[in-house]
């Protein structure tokens, strides 16, 4: 069985490397056909995945028909792109397993990953695969743990075979409201903790910040149904850990940047910048507290400085930690 990938950035590139490791056929779709070309011919991914070779079991192509021979296919294009992607690729994806893998919010729907399929494709099995992982680290064979969410369990099980590895391991769970929430919004309180960090505002602030974030990220996922056991597991706590501490994390490093005032290249996807936004939509819709994401907004749009963001957070009324 050929599984399909389409995106080959960092994350598709690596997915479709781990894969093949696993003694999986892969078929990595990039749009650009030149890029495409390139990454055939060169065996690498040089612009998204420096220093990776990809192994003979993974075909590159910009050629869309050639994902019609795969039955599961993952979806490895940032968030806002989702919507437009499955658009695009209607007539292939409908009917299929696919497997969202973006973390994020979607600006114009409030939908995470799987709701924008289940929007797109109502006859796909939807799923997502999300949890802390560096695209880095799962190309080059590392041991990782994530979450894979499917709303039916038989058919959760059978792709979780399929998409696990002797070095990727993949916990089930039918939990997509809480695995999408946690991999969304961790990213936002990851530019909060590297603005912290860039304004050298010290380790302290960064632990009280993640924690509160990490309320107010349990507060909005409770309050769109997700379970609490959820947002404590490998979607949530662990890749909320991962990315608030790692300078891998490109969204920790554009939060650096930020408190340093120094600019970043915007070519570099960031998914936790305009999830803020959906965020701060989402949680007033749901009337939930969240000062974290809301001053991550602020800062993203240019409307409060890190200095002001933090006074805003510090003259917040005393209150009970739970
Ligand atoms: N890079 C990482 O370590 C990880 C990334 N992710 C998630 O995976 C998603 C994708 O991220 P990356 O691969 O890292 O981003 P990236 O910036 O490395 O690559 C994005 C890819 O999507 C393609 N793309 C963009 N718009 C498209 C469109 N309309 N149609 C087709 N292709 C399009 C780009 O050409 C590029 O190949 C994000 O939601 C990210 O949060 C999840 C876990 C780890
Ligand atoms: O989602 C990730 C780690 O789990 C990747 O984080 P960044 O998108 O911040 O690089």
């Amino acid at each position: 069985m050929r599984i399909g990938i389409i995106g080959a950035g960092a994350f598709g590139t690596a997915l479709g490397v781990a894969l093949a490791s696993g003694g999986r056929a892969v078929t990595l779709w990039a749009r650009d056909a030149v890029q495409a070309g390139v990454m055939r011919e060169t065996r690498r991914n040089e612009r998204y995945l420096p220093g990776i070779v990809l192994p003979e079991n993974v075909s590159v192509t910009a050629e869309k028909g050639d994902l019609g021979a795969s039955d599961t296919i993952l979806l490895a294009t940032p968030m806002q792109r989702l919507s437009q992607v499955i658009g695009d690729w209607h007539g292939l994806l409908d009917g299929r397993v696919l497997v969202g893998c973006a973390k994020g919010i979607d600006l114009s729907t409030g939908l995470g990953a799987v709701g924008i399929i289940r929007r797109g494709c109502p006859n796909a099995t939807p799923a997502l695969l999300t949890g802390p992982s560096f695209a880095a680290d799962i190309a080059r064979g590392l041991p990782t743990a994530l979450t894979l969410a499917v709303a039916d369990s038989g058919k959760g099980e059978a792709l979780q075979s399929l998409l696990s590895t002797p070095a990727l391991r993949l916990y089930l769970t039918d939990d997509i409201a809480g695995a999408e929430l946690g991999g969304a919004l961790k990213n936002v309180i990851a530019i909060a903790a590297g603005a912290v960090i860039g304004a050298g505002l010290g380790d302290s602030a960064r632990s009280a910040l993640v924690t509160r974030g990490f309320a107010e990220m349990q507060r909005l996922a409770a309050a769109r149904g997700a379970r609490p056991e959820t947002l404590v597991g490998l979607s949530g706590l662990g890749d909320l850990i991962l990315t608030c501490t790692s300078d891998q994390s490109r969204n920790y490093r554009f939060g650096l940047s930020l408190g340093r005032k120094e600019s970043f290249d915007p070519s570099v996807t960031v998914e936790g910048a305009a999830t803020a936004r959906a965020a701060v939509d989402l949680a007033a819709r749901h009337g939930v507290e969240m000062p974290v994401t809301s001053v991550v907004a602020d800062l993203v749009a240019g409307r409060k400085s890190v200095a002001e963001a933090m006074d805003t957070l510090l003259n917040r009324p005393l209150r009970r930690e739970i």
